[in-house]
């Protein structure tokens, strides 16, 4: 499924009509009897509904859902909130049928908030611009205001659908019932929570019209057809040989917690290189982890001999490395000593912050995995920027430094070199804890090397990752109790699933 934006969506429609010989009407009219089937779903009992009709096509919406409302014998009260001079073109056919259907349009009183009611919000869809105007700012704010359940329409009114608004005011949703495409502020830390529950409704435009937004999201299906099979024959050196370095004297767990998640996720061979005084620490509770020395200072890793890259399918850096400026030139000596395909995470991205150019010359392919405010340092932005457009910084940078870039968060966006985006979502606030991302590098280390397409290596770890995180705690754990080295030990909860 592709995560369109507002201009996108607005194509496909378009094409739709002029190419694929649909009615602009009768996909209203799909989109109406769509959303009203699915509100009968959800609203089975004797709930009376208001619905609020606005003057665009989302209104049109509005005044299908309500017309096949009351065919049903529910009870309505449609209110159109805008002059009817605003209604036109398709909405202003669908009214006209609703009214020969012999029903009317009401006015707001203060009975219709009574309790019983769920408040349909048909009055504003992806086609909202700049701060709202009367009457939507006050409707938005009364509907925020009362207890009643409120559903949207596409789009939570007032909410812009692509990534960059500032300031907006917009209906709080319980359940959004999104027509045919995701938009992208559902994907946003500051902007998806005003969506509620939400579901995706084929409003059956025809898929050969939908344009290449270059986004999709990241599913299930997805990943059986692209994580690849164990063959019979396989040996440990098919499987991967991984390094991973980091973990100094002060963050030994960080390096134990990837290189764990590195092996249980399938790994043929698994090398720490870290100081050699944690060694002794890690090796009894790792007996599968070999080690490889680094040069070292009071506890803090200052280097690494290029020869302990030799015959390795993948490497990951920076977990547990602390940001001792001596360690800048371990990430140096990687940037321009090996040729595979190598992951930077953690303390490696900070010390990567003086090594772009070096990034961008590397020939070699190069995973940055960043949260917000690593990718905020990265590109020089406030975290609030990154949070507000993460899809098109992330484009930019993984352009400019021909890097993959994994932007870690609830919805995780990876983005190839090219600027081909994946959206994975899979994962639960439960991960909000110290060492998951350690576990993710692990776990990525590993599908790196298995993968021949990077994008399906780090779309199915991130899977991996977060469907654990899912599973572990629809079987023992909470969200509040779920440590990251839970997800380690129930990596095949996830496993049996792709079976
Ligand atoms: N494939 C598809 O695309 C399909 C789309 N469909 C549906 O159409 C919806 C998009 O419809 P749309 O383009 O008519 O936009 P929509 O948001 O209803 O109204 C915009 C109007 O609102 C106004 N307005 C704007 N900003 C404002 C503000 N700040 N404050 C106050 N008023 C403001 C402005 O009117 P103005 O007041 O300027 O005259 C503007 O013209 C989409 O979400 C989905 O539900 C389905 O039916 C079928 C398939
Ligand atoms: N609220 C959340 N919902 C879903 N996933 C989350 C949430 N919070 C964190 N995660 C995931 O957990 C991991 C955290 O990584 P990171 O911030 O690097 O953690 P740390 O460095 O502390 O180990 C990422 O994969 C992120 O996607
Ligand atoms: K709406």
């Amino acid at each position: 499924m592709q995560v369109v934006r507002a201009e996108e969506m607005y194509e496909w429609d378009r094409k739709a009509i002029e190419a694929y010989g649909r009615e602009g009407h009768i996909l209203m009219e799909n989109a109406g009897r769509t959303i009203a089937e699915q509100v009968l779903r959800d609203f089975s009992g004797e709930e009376k509904f208001l619905v609020l009709i606005g003057g665009g096509n989302n209104g049109g919406d509005g005044f299908v859902l309500a017309r096949i409302l009351r065919d049903k014998g529910k009870s309505v009260t449609a209110i159109q909130v805008v002059p009817d001079e605003k209604i036109k073109g398709d909405a202003q056919y669908h009214k006209e049928i609703y009214e020969q259907s012999g029903y009317v349009l009401d006015s707001l009183s203060e009975e219709d908030w009574d309790r019983n009611t769920v408040v349909i919000d048909a009055m504003l869809g992806i086609g909202v611009d700049g701060p709202l105007r009367p009457p939507f700012d006050e409707l938005v704010e009364k509907v925020n205001a009362s207890y009643l359940a409120k559903v949207s329409v596409d789009i939570p009114s007032g909410l812009p659908a692509d990534e960059g608004a500032e300031d907006f005011q917009a209906v709080q949703a319980d359940i959004t019932y999104i027509v045919q495409a995701p938009k992208q502020s559902l994907y946003l830390d500051d902007t998806r929570g005003f969506y509620g529950e939400w579901r995706i409704l084929d409003i059956g435009l025809p898929p050969a019209a939908s344009p290449e937004t270059g986004c999709r999201v990241w599913s299930e299906e997805a990943v059986r057809e692209s994580y690849p099979a164990i063959p019979a024959s396989a040996h440990k050196g098919t499987r991967g040989k991984g390094l991973v370095i980091g973990g100094g004297h002060m963050m030994p767990g960080a390096l134990i917690m990837a290189a764990k998640a590195s092996i249980r996720a399938g790994a043929g061979l698994t090398t720490a290189a870290t100081v050699p005084a944690i060694v002794p620490s890690i090796a009894p509770s790792l007996p599968e982890l070999m080690f490889t020395g680094v040069t070292e200072t009071d506890g803090v890793i200052t280097d690494i001999d290029a020869g302990i890259l030799g015959g390795k399918d993948g490497v990951a850096v920076g977990v547990g490395m602390g940001r001792d400026p001596r360690s800048q030139s371990v990430v140096e000596t990687l940037l321009t000593g090996t040729e595979g395909r190598l992951l930077i995470d953690a303390d490696g991205l900070y010390h990567l912050k003086d090594l772009l150019s070096s990034l961008k010359e590397r020939e070699g392919e190069t995973v940055l995995t960043p949260h917000i405010g690593e990718m905020a340092r990265l590109c020089d932005k406030e975290i609030a920027e990154v949070k507000r457009n993460p899809f098109s910084l992330s484009k930019s940078f993984a352009r400019e430094y021909g890097v993959s870039l994994v932007l870690k968060g609830p919805a995780t966006i990876i983005t190839t070199p090219g600027g081909e985006q994946v959206v994975e979502t899979s994962g639960n606030e439960g991960l909000s804890k110290g060492g998951s991302g350690d576990v993710l590098t692990g776990i990525l280390l590993t599908t790196m090397m298995q993968h021949s397409s990077m994008k399906e290596a780090l779309s199915n770890g991130c899977f991996l990752h977060g469907r654990t995180a899912e599973l572990v705690i629809e079987r023992t754990r909470t969200v509040y109790d779920i440590v990251p080295t839970d997800l380690i030990d129930h990596l095949s909860l996830t496993f049996r699933t792709m079976e």
